[in-house]
């Protein structure tokens, strides 16, 4: 990260001046390795971090070698040579070697499992091992060690994150702080162990488990090392230059020899190495005006860095800067919400903020950071000023409303918010992503995009368009324009959008193709072929795989309801396959594991039942109770229109799985507040709540209506259904979507416009027209049967 934009700060300033080659170990161009925590959390794929890729070295006449690290440096000749056998002279070398993972020397350490989180490989590691095994431990509650738990749950591992310390992040924050992060961390499903210290990793080849000094132990079949790093200094050893825990450099990254610079991780400036990039991005820059100035000497030199932090996992807002202890020397100003669980304090020695801590809301992190970074006087101020309430403050106004023109907004990229302004102005920027090209703002973590975006919408006069986020790295096109694109240019299969559209990437990444193959029946979906190559595993194959490679299958039963005829069918297959497990699922279904792929076909045909869309983005199951016909308090019919619902929407594909609920009181006995669309039934009404989840973003559903009859309830669903088809983004689910377009947006359309409403419920009915029995149609075709579940597929999407 430090050595290319150390490259991009020399482009910026003479371009013609070097002729530059890069040598990297890692198979990649440069990439935002921040953002690991992200692709491993979900929310971004590898593609999507690449900073410049292959096309912007080319552009810009850059050699580069991946794959290829530097293995010797002859000084004297001037010369650096590869792994590969690659001889390259210089007249000046930049090391920009980062640091390694610093992995505990414990007996067990080299067993397979036990890996750190450093770079793409180990995201990828990651992944792999959450598809295969259960139980994950991570070795440090630090920045790295959490986000990595945190990646690892939204994985749907279980996670016990072992930690050294009383309290987390314990060189970040305070005791109180870190015991309230503890505490949300909990609830979001971590499971911590305090004052560990680990003696052992078990295990044959692969790891167990985990023994600790005093006795303890813990089951693991995955262990994340996250419990710091050490700068990569032995090459730069070997060369001969000067080390102390890192390159010893000088105030222009100069290192003890003539021509060699270092910047980075790998790089001591006047004792210190840092580890976060904010720092590492004002060094680059200090070094490329260094080595391109021509009066040398008016150059100011790299002064060191206030660091700061923030935590990126979702839902828990963490800042810390500066020295953020108490001592003898130091008095604070604490804020401690219990209520709100929100808890502030600012460290002040001789009249200055020093360091300080934020928990629960961030809010106030750039103005504190400024005043660290002025070194301002605050002996005139009122004290309680310096951590103002919401009411002094101002209701709810956005914090850079108060900012002045050259604090700083995004703190990664040292970038303030006059130069924001100006780009914004002079440039005629309309958007968060034209920002971030422009001015490298939220090109980082990301974490100041909020601010941003509010500063984008008070200089405008106009709402930011934060939206305007590229589908995905092989495309700046946002999914909407992909879909306006395709509409217009009348586009009708997913190469011909990546070709018409100028894709980077020849065949695409597993975020675009999905969803490209999804658009493109949504549009038309009568003329449509679906490209199954473009789908994920479980949905080619037509069932869920499992962890030991085999799938499982839920035949479809209407409403949750069967029979004896059905359960003796589905006893005597699973008895005909061995299939190891049969188990009633939250939808009210019966799940068969442990099914083999081959198996797959002759185990629905012998069925004789339809497929229940266990593994589709599509209408999964409608939970009903029981209803009238058996409760006392049953009021309406919830399993008749729970099966009617059910058959009439099945197989019609959606952005992401749907599930829908009926039940017949307010009693709620088939959960419909957490489901997608849920029906209750009261007297004489039925009531209809959208948007509900039960997974892992917990949300109960909106009342959105209510009305006499169920034709008037599946019309609403069906009109909703389909303005859900056509503007959620593939992979969005309605929670989420209900949220970014507003309820009173979606009654408008739905409820208060009856011809729109019509029309939607007109074109969800041709959609529905197509809806096929997948395991119908692979039964009756002996080609499909041959090519899904013959031949060995290759399985780029999984
Ligand atoms: C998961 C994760 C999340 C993070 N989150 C944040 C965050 O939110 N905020 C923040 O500020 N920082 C964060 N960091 C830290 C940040 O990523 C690093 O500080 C930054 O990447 C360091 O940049 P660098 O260029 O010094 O080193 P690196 O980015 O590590 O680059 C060094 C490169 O040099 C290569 N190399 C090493 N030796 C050789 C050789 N001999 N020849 C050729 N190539 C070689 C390495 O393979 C590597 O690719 C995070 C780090 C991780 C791992
Ligand atoms: N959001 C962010 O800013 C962010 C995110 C991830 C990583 N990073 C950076 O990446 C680097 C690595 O992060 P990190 O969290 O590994 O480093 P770290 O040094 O910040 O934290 C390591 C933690 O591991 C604990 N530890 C040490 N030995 C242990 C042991 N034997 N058993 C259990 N716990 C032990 C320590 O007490 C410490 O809290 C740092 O430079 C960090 O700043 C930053
Ligand atoms: S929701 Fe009401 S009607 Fe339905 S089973 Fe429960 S108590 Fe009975
Ligand atoms: S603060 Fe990290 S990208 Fe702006």
């Amino acid at each position: 990260m430090a050595g290319i934009r150390t490259l991009e700060e020399i482009l910026k300033r003479d371009p013609e001046r070097y002729a530059i080659t890069v040598f990297g170990e890692e198979p990649h161009p440069n990439y935002n390795r921040i953002m690991l925590s992200s692709v491993l959390q979900g929310d971004a794929n590898v593609n999507d971090i690449v900073l410049n890729d292959y096309d912007w070295y080319e552009s810009n006449g850059i050699t580069l070698h991946t794959g290829d690290p530097v293995v010797k440096v002859d000084e004297s000749k001037q010369l650096v040579i590869s792994e590969q056998g690659r001889t390259c002279s210089y007249d000046k070398l930049i090391f920009a070697t980062g640091s390694n993972p610093f992995m505990l020397p414990l007996p067990g350490a080299d067993k397979e499992g036990v890996i750190a989180f450093r770079n793409i490989k180990d995201c990828e590691t990651m992944i792999e091992a959450s598809r295969h095994y259960k139980k994950a431990v991570v070795i440090g509650g630090g920045l790295l060690g959490l986000e990595a738990a945190r990646g690892l749950l939204n994985l749907n591992m279980e996670v016990d994150v072992v930690h050294i310390a009383d309290y987390l992040m314990e060189r970040q924050l305070d005791e109180q702080a870190g015991s309230m992060l503890r505490e949300e961390l909990e609830k979001q499903g971590m499971n911590f162990l305090l004052n560990k210290q680990t003696e052992q990793i078990t295990g044959d080849t692969r790891v167990k488990g985990l023994r600790f000094k005093d006795g303890t132990s813990t089951k693991a079949d995955l262990v994340v090392m996250a419990v710091g790093i050490r700068p990569n200094v032995e090459l730069a050893k070997e060369s001969g230059l000067e080390i102390n825990r890192a390159i010893i450099v000088d105030d222009y990254m100069q290192t003890s020899k003539k021509n060699i610079y270092a910047v980075g991780e790998c790089a001591e400036h006047r004792g210190i190495a840092y580890g976060l990039v904010a720092p590492l991005y004002e060094q680059g820059k200090v070094l490329a005006e260094h080595i391109c100035a021509e009066d040398k000497a008016a150059v100011s030199g790299y002064q060191g860095s206030i660091v700061y932090t923030q935590l990126k996992v979702s839902g828990v807002d963490v800042f810390s800067a500066g020295k953020f202890q108490d001592s003898k020397e130091t008095k604070a100003i604490r804020v401690h919400d219990e209520f709100e669980g929100i808890y502030k304090k600012v460290v002040v020695q001789d009249n200055k903020v020093i360091g300080a801590v934020l928990f629960g809301d961030t809010g106030d992190s750039p103005r504190i950071l400024d005043m660290m970074k002025k070194e301002q006087d605050i002996s005139e101020m009122s004290k309680v000023a310096i951590l103002p309430t919401e009411q002094s403050a101002g209701e709810k106004e956005s914090p850079v409303l108060l900012m002045a023109e050259d604090e700083t907004i995004c703190g990664c990229n040292g970038v303030s918010k006059g130069e924001i302004v100006a780009a914004i102005t002079n440039q005629g920027l309309t958007s968060v992503e034209e920002i971030k090209q422009c001015t490298n703002a939220s090109r980082s973590c990301g974490g100041c995009k909020p601010l941003v975006a509010d500063l984008l919408a008070l200089t405008t006069g106009e709402q930011a368009d934060t939206s305007k986020e590229p589908m995905c790295g092989c495309t700046d096109y946002t999914h909407e324009e992909v879909v306006a694109n395709i509409r217009e240019l009348g586009l009708s299969y997913p190469r011909e959008v990546m070709n018409v559209l100028h894709w980077r990437t020849e065949e695409g990444c597993s975020k675009c193709r999905p969803a490209i193959n999804y658009y493109l029946g949504m549009v038309d979906p009568l003329k449509n072929k679906d490209d199954h190559t473009s789908r994920f595993i479980n949905e080619r194959a037509h069932g869920n795989i499992q962890n030991d490679g085999t799938f499982s299958v839920v035949p479809r039963m209407y409403g949750g309801v069967t029979n004896p005829a059905q359960l003796r069918q589905i006893a005597d297959v699973a008895d005909k396959y061995n299939i190891p497990l049969l188990k009633v699922t939250g939808g009210q279904r019966i799940d068969m594991f442990g099914v083999e792929k081959e198996d797959l076909p002759k185990v629905w045909e012998e069925l004789g039942m339809r497929s229940g869309s266990a593994y589709a983005k599509a209408l999964r199951t409608v939970k009903t109770c029981v209803g009238e016909q058996f409760c006392r308090f049953g009021t309406q019919d919830s399993i008749g229109l729970g099966i009617e619902l059910e058959k009439k929407f099945e197989y019609i594909n959606t952005p992401h799985k749907v599930k829908m609920a009926v039940s017949a009181c307010p009693r709620n006995c088939a959960e419909s507040g957490i489901k997608d669309f849920g029906v209750v039934g009261v007297e004489g009404a039925w009531e209809l709540y959208v948007g509900g989840n039960g997974g892992v973003d917990l949300r109960a559903g909106d009342l959105f209506c209510k009305v006499k009859t169920k034709e008037e309830i599946i019309e609403i669903i069906s009109a909703f259904l389909q303005y859900y088809r056509e503007n959620a983004r593939y992979l969005e689910r309605t929670s989420h979507f209900v949220e970014r377009v507003g309820l009173d947006h979606m009654k408008k359309v739905v409820l208060d416009d009856s011809k729109r409403r019509k029309e939607l419920v007109e074109r969800l009915e041709v959609a529905l027209s197509t809806g096929k029995d997948p395991w119908k149609e692979i039964i009756e075709s002996e080609e499909k049967r041959k090519e899904l579940f013959e031949k060995k597929q290759v399985e780029s999407l999984v």
